[in-house]
């Protein structure tokens, strides 16, 4: 049961006093050095750890996504780990340009064999961790600070002797002061000093210090700050590459590593959608493409997206959520009629080569390798904007604005009615029975018409109808064919608007037509048409708008009779 007073249980994390923090000021615009962990702290969270078939996957798909620094195992926690580093050496896998990383505890046989595990390659690094936070220390370990400080050092020193029996692989170090972000900060800076002394790092030669949210416990600003004053404090900056290891327990690990490379960071390590521990280490993907909108090249490539996550899902064998950022199924996609309305408003507006400016979009789909298919989705709480747009895209019907308004009206009842998602295919098949087959009490059969231009009413037409069945032959005259065809109907209505365009090129083109009338009771109407013929369409149209006034009265009469009996 949630406490009335957490305070007697859980306290705030102290802020770090950095009254001239510079970081909020930056901008990133370059990308960090990416490094994934998938298949080590993604890996090491699975329910089924990956095999080495799925690893071999992973990893082939991490090279060709452009990934240059790859946490390959926890080479000593297991025969899997061990053997599907070798594979990766022996059978000469690792791409020159790539360097693999290899993680161990700071314990004696750990190292030894993660050592042996990654000799031999052409780039390896071989990262180091304790942990070195208050609660580490008073639970786990029981040490004190000497204590922690000497197996990070302990572990440094046999490090270094390792690697020099093997100068065919070009080795960096890491070392990770596991659990930084809770940890007071002058021992942070204590630990990575006493084990950069012996390391010994050069600015040619440089040493990686990784500064993770082992357990995101505060703001990301707090994180921010803590990069930020260790930038500043530890010896030999310029030996050293400071990276960050966010997780998300808080959901802000991306924020935290963003601010983090503000803060100073020049390097990240996360997963592929956010796999990891708990809630996930940071989503290198969200991070890479948060930095493509702003027009900076992550240096990753995700072009086709999907078939990224389809190997990651089944490697990690979890599946993505469907509103993950750039990537989940739903994310690109508007069911809301005002977001669909601006968005067909953007796409209208949308000149190729000019700046993204689409609302409710902030990347192109389809430099994902998505398509718009699913940008517009029509429900209950979609308006005009959506159906209209699907009918253009998928059908090349462009609906006249009113006749928009209107028929939205019928859509509205059919999402009310059934409170589903209705496809594009629905929405047509409404438009057909709304207007396109509105061929009762009238069907057009025929007409002919003869033009006198010295007469006032220059167009004459003879049309042929069926009513209800029945032929009907009908005569009239006007100015214009709509006009010589409405006054052979010999109703009160009038013409108020009139669209048309063809759908379709060449031979097969159609025309499609679109008639608004005003009605004997004041009221406007719409009908609409397609045919091969111009002229045709434009009467069915006025027909379709005729048969549905009829039918709105019918149903108005019966209504009406039934009240009254
Ligand atoms: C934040 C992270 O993600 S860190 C990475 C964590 N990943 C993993 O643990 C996955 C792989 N790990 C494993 O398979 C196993 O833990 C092994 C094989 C490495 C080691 O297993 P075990 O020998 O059974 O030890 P275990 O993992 O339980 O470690 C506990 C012991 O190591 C000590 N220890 C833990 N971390 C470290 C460290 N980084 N450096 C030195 N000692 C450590 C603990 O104090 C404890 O000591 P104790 O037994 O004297 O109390
Ligand atoms: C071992 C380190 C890098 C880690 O995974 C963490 O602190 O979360
Ligand atoms: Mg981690």
């Amino acid at each position: 049961m949630m406490l009335q007073n957490p305070s007697t249980k859980y306290a705030a994390f102290p802020p770090v006093r950095l009254t001239d923090r510079t970081w909020p000021d930056q901008i990133i615009s370059k990308p960090p050095v990416w490094m994934s962990t998938d298949l080590r702290d993604g890996n090491q969270a699975l329910i089924e750890p990956m095999s080495i078939e799925k690893k071999l996957k992973f990893f082939d798909l991490l090279i060709k996504t452009g990934l240059k620094e790859i946490e390959v195992g926890f080479p000593s926690a297991s025969q899997t780990d061990f053997d599907f580093v070798r594979r990766l050496v022996e059978e000469d896998r690792i791409p020159d340009d790539v360097t693999i990383i290899v993680l161990t505890q700071s314990r004696e046989e750990l190292i030894r064999r993660t050592v042996a595990a990654a000799a031999g390659a052409k780039h390896a690094i071989v990262h180091l961790y304790n942990s070195v936070a208050p609660v580490f220390r008073k639970v786990v370990f029981n040490m004190s600070r000497e204590e922690i400080v000497n197996i990070a050092t302990t572990g440094t020193q046999l490090v270094k002797e390792l690697l020099a029996q093997h100068p065919e692989t070009d080795w960096t170090f890491e070392y990770t002061p596991e659990s930084f972000s809770t940890t007071e900060l002058d021992f942070s800076k204590q630990i990575v000093d006493a084990v950069s002394a012996i390391w010994q790092p050069t600015p040619q030669k440089k040493m990686i210090v990784n500064l993770p949210t082992t357990v995101e416990c505060s703001t990301p600003n707090v994180y921010a700050d803590q990069i930020e004053w260790m930038c500043r404090n530890l010896q030999n900056r310029e030996s050293l590459i400071i990276s960050v290891h966010p997780h998300n327990d808080r959901g802000t690990a991306v924020a935290s590593a963003e601010m983090a490379v503000m803060a100073g960071a020049e390097r990240v390590e996360g997963c592929l959608f956010g796999n990891g521990e708990r809630t996930g280490n940071v989503d290198l993907v969200t991070l890479a493409l948060n930095l493509y909108t702003q027009g900076v090249h992550p240096g990753l490539d995700f072009s086709d997206i999907d078939s990224v996550r389809k190997i990651v899902e089944e490697c990690n064998q979890l599946p993505v959520h469907p509103r993950h950022p750039y990537v989940g199924d739903l994310v690109f996609t508007a069911f809301s009629g005002s977001h669909q309305d601006a968005i067909k408003k953007g796409f209208a507006k949308q000149q190729p080569d000019a700046l993204w400016e689409i609302p409710y979009l902030p990347i192109d789909p389809q430099d994902l390798g998505r398509s718009y298919d699913a940008v517009i989705r029509v429900n209950s709480q979609s308006g005009k904007g959506g159906m209209s747009y699907l009918l253009e895209q998928d059908y090349g019907l462009v609906l006249p604005r009113r006749l928009q308004i209107e028929f939205s009206r019928a859509v509205q009842v059919v999402a009310d009615e059934t409170g589903l998602e209705i496809t594009s295919q629905g929405i047509h098949e409404i438009f057909e029975r709304e207007y396109l087959e509105q061929t009762s009490p009238y069907a057009y059969v025929s007409h002919r018409m003869t033009e006198d231009t010295t007469s006032d009413e220059s167009v004459q037409i003879d049309i042929a109808l069926l009513q209800r069945q029945a032929p009907l032959s009908l005569h009239g005259g006007g100015n214009g064919p709509i006009d010589a065809f409405v006054d052979a109907l010999g109703l009160d209505i009038k013409l108020m608007d009139y669209h048309e365009h063809a759908i379709g090129h060449g031979a097969n083109a159609k025309a499609a037509c679109y008639v608004e009338l005003r009605l004997d009771n004041g009221a406007t109407l719409f009908g609409a048409a397609i045919d091969s013929n111009i002229v045709t369409a434009s009467f069915k149209a006025v027909l379709s708008a005729v048969n549905r006034q009829l039918k709105q009265k019918e149903a108005v009469g019966v209504a009406a009779t039934n009240a009254a009996a």
